[in-house]
């Protein structure tokens, strides 16, 4: 399939014919403007994918300055756009101008066909892989502006917390790499994000890769995208997500799900400041702030030959640990009544309190799934309870008796186990059947019955 738009610019009727018959078996759309005056009007129009401008319009001046002029007005109204120069023959001060100016390439005139096409078909590639970026970045941002928001986090009163809010703000400001450490639901991806707004980057993309999500397959691709043709789902060229985050902030998640061959080439392109895309022999130099989050215990693991020690110290600059919600049992309270505004609002329930007993309770209670199981606690709790008081016996805490996270699996039968880990996956993913049944590896009717059956 034939893909691009093409502008050429040239004063030339001879030329611009036989580009016409050469560009159109190449190119999926090819306009030709004799002048370059309605040159930016019609940038607006055809909003083409690569222009290729000559350089001289006046009979009798080929000083190239007509063309440098126009380099200069399409890069101010659209500074991604990649341009060709068309020279009429080899002056190699004025193409060296021109690129400093912003040029993609040039061609000399009179031209070589098979040069021009490879020329224009590498400026196209470059087109698609920057729009692709666009593309990325602003998908992040959008989930960034829902995410980011301050009045989303409750730092809490412990000392823990608010000495690691103190951390976190001195750390912000500098571009050492960051790792989060904690268990589960601790909050380690919520410090992240406020690590990235507090930092000089802001205003950049914060792009996040959860690696427990990608396969070892996609890893490579995912991270350092690829070109179009060098695997067999690759239709078109693709940015990967350490592009996207150039001059912002890559946020690896579940960085401990690595696995080890993996690891090596996450170092080298974190060492060498630049990626090369899967199936490409180009290296693009890259600008990141690197901040990682793992429940893994990762000197543990490179004890264990499972993490790579060179990974491990490029990665730690700073180590921040998010400690447990039970080792931190005074931000309860806080944290509770903070979920509960929020949910109270999205609810339409405003006006709802927690009793002196369910807050005790809450305090007692080891909260294996730490914040994210107090926020679902809560959540469902609003959603099932019909008082303004929510009292203990609505929050529906697990019984703690051994917990069953520590459980001797021994004395546990099948269906114990089962309740506990649909109970697990629900203090995980609230609400979202969907999540849960995938989680469990069942379908969302099972679930539903198994649901039933237990009473949850
Ligand atoms: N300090 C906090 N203030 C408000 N919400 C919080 C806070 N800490 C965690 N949460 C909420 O708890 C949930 C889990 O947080 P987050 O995803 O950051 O944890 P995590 O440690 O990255 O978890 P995982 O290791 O499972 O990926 C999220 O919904 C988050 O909004």
């Amino acid at each position: 399939m034939k893909q691009g738009k093409i502008l050429v610019v040239d004063d030339n009727k001879n030329v611009l014919s036989a580009l016409k018959i050469l560009l159109n078996a190449h190119f999926e759309e090819v306009t030709l403007l004799s002048s370059p005056t309605t040159l930016l009007a019609m940038l607006k129009e055809k909003n083409p994918d690569v222009v290729l401008l000559d350089m001289n319009y006046s009979a009798g001046i080929n000083t190239g300055n007509e063309g440098l002029f126009w380099l200069s007005e399409v890069k101010r109204v659209n500074p991604d756009l990649p341009i060709v120069l068309f020279t009429a023959y080899a002056d190699i001060d004025l193409a060296v101008t021109a690129l400093k100016e912003g040029a993609t390439d040039f061609v000399v005139k009179p031209w070589d066909n098979a040069k021009l096409l490879a020329t224009l078909q590498s400026a196209l590639e470059l087109r698609l892989s920057r729009k692709e970026v666009v593309k990325l970045k602003e998908k992040q941002d959008v989930l960034n502006s829902q995410l980011n928001r301050e009045s989303d986090i409750y730092w809490g009163e412990s000392q823990a917390m608010r000495e690691l809010l103190r951390l976190v703000e001195k750390v912000a400001k500098t571009d050492a790499n960051v790792l989060i450490t904690g268990e589960n639901g601790t909050g380690k991806e919520v410090i992240a994000r406020r690590i990235h707004q507090l930092s000089p980057r802001a205003n950049e993309s914060l792009v996040t890769v959860d690696m427990g999500a990608v396969t070892e397959t996609l890893f490579e691709s995912e991270l350092f995208g690829h070109v179009k043709g060098s695997f067999t789902d690759a239709h078109n060229d693709r940015a990967g997500k350490i592009e996207a985050a150039d001059k912002g902030t890559l946020f690896l998640d579940e960085i401990g799900n690595l696995g080890y061959p993996l690891q090596a080439k996450l170092l080298n392109a974190l060492q060498s400041r630049q990626i090369i895309r899967v199936g490409s022999n180009k290296p693009v130099a890259v600008n990141i702030r690197l901040i990682c989050a793992t429940n893994h215990n990762l000197f543990l693991d490179v004890e264990n030959g499972l993490f790579r020690e060179d990974l491990l110290y490029r990665i730690n600059t700073i180590q921040i640990e998010v400690p447990p919600l039970r080792d931190r049992k005074e931000d309860i309270p806080g944290l509770a009544s903070f979920f509960l505004h929020r949910f109270a609002a999205k609810y339409n329930k405003t006006g709802v309190k927690l009793s002196k007993d369910a807050i005790a309770k809450m305090q007692e209670y080891n909260w294996p799934g730490n914040v994210r199981e107090l926020e679902h606690t809560m959540e469902k709790a609003l959603i099932l309870s019909d008082n303004r008081v929510i009292d203990s016996s609505d929050l529906f805490l697990r019984p703690q008796g051994g917990s069953e996270k520590g459980k001797d699996l021994e004395n546990v039968t099948l269906e114990e186990m089962e309740r506990v880990l649909i109970e697990r996956a629900m203090s995980n993913y609230g609400s979202n059947i969907s999540a849960i049944a995938k989680e469990l590896g069942v379908s969302r009717p099972t679930l539903y019955s198994k649901i039933k059956k237990y009473g949850l």
